[in-house]
């Protein structure tokens, strides 16, 4: 069929539009027989699994971040290396959700961060369902409801999600992946709402605080109220007129929300790190992390003695959190990120030490470095 618009739509190099999209239906064509080729090999993929243990689990993170880095290398444009991981992203959540959905519980409710999170590392196969608190999130994979969790573990302005780490002191879960997010927060109004208007904001306790600055600047008077949660702020705009919340994009797609201003959160790198929990360890991907929580006896040098070993092994230290014990049995408990996996041999031998110094070690997990 030809396009009556083509002739005059030809551009400058004499260009046929009509060509140009006749070349695209043809790669389209092929795209497609591509992937439907890609989707049944996985499908392969997933009966040599089955065939080997009838309890092999389908979802395999070191493969997938191995994949979305190599698409990232290969990549020489137009699109950008992120826009295109992020549409094989969707393509490997596809083809696994073929043999079997991954289920993943998240600290809702439905439009917050975690959820944008959650979405970002399995796709949108996945069946990600919402849950009220942390603890909840663990106790659903601990229960086998749910194949992974999604809980928030530091932010860049705000600091550490204390009721996270708190969870780790008492499962046997493994930490399996980790996101990190650019958070955004919009000022979000419902459509009976003028910008002069706005007497009230609503939001997390944790946003407010990010977008503190702005809000001084722009809505002194305004009261700032916390809640639950962004998703929470934004569900109460909806009904309410004269106030405004502070949340994502996600939020404000879900209740229809006008962004009055984008992107008002102070810092502008502003993001949060989640953690994919799950209950399997995860083998090598090539460029990994591993998280561990350890008990110190209350004696001075204490830390220096715990940390030392990693020194000396060359392992390079990304984090140290400190919590106080909820047993009685340590003072303090340390949790620590380093780059690296459990398996190799450098990291074992500062294991292999640190075990010796603390009242207890345990490794919550090594797995790959975020790869979106
Ligand atoms: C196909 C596999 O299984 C799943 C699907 C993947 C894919 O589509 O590329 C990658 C890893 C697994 O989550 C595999 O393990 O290779």
């Amino acid at each position: 069929m030809t396009d009556q618009s083509s002739s005059l739509d030809n551009n400058d190099q004499g260009v046929d539009l009509g060509a140009l999209r006749d070349r695209i239906d043809t790669l389209d064509q092929q795209i497609l027989d591509l992937i439907s080729e890609r989707a049944a090999c996985a499908q392969q993929v997933a009966h040599v699994k089955l065939a080997e243990d009838p309890e092999a689990v389908f979802y395999r993170p070191e493969r997938e971040a191995q994949v979305l880095k190599r698409i990232m290398a290969l990549n020489k444009g137009p699109l950008a290396g992120e826009e295109m991981a992020r549409l094989f992203r969707e393509i490997m959540s596809a083809c696994l959700a073929l043999e079997k959905p991954v289920r993943a519980a998240y600290l809702g409710p439905e439009g917050t961060f975690t959820q944008q999170a959650a979405l970002k590392h399995f796709g949108d196969s996945a069946v990600c369902k919402p849950l009220p608190a942390i603890d909840e999130v663990f106790r659903e994979v601990e229960a086998g409801a749910a194949n992974y969790g999604v809980v928030p573990v530091e932010n860049s302005t705000e600091g550490v999600v204390n009721h996270t780490l708190d969870s780790f002191m008492d499962t046997s879960l493994r930490i399996c992946g980790e996101v990190v997010l650019r958070i955004h927060h919009h000022l979000l109004v419902g459509s009976n709402t003028r910008r002069d208007k706005v007497s009230r904001i609503y939001s997390h306790s944790q946003s407010l605080a990010q977008c503190r600055k702005w809000l001084d600047a722009h809505y002194p008077h305004a009261e700032r109220v916390a809640v639950s949660s962004n998703a929470e702020a934004a569900r109460r705009v909806k009904s309410e007129w004269h106030t405004a919340a502070i949340a994502g994009d996600m939020a404000a797609r879900l209740y229809g929300l006008e962004r009055l201003e984008e992107k008002i959160e102070d810092m502008p790198d502003n993001s949060t790190r989640f953690l994919i929990i799950g209950n399997h360890d995860v083998p090598p991907s090539g460029e990994d992390k591993t998280s561990l929580v350890a008990s110190m006896r209350n004696q001075p040098g204490a830390l220096h003695d715990l940390l030392e070993p990693f020194h000396r092994h060359h392992v390079d230290m990304t984090r140290l959190e400190s919590r106080p014990s909820r047993h009685g049995l340590w003072n303090y408990v340390f949790f620590i990120d380093f780059k690296g996996h459990q398996e190799e041999p450098r990291v074992q031998a500062a294991l292999e030490e640190v075990r010796l110094r603390a009242a207890d070690v345990r490794v919550l997990g090594s797995y790959p470095v975020g790869v979106l």
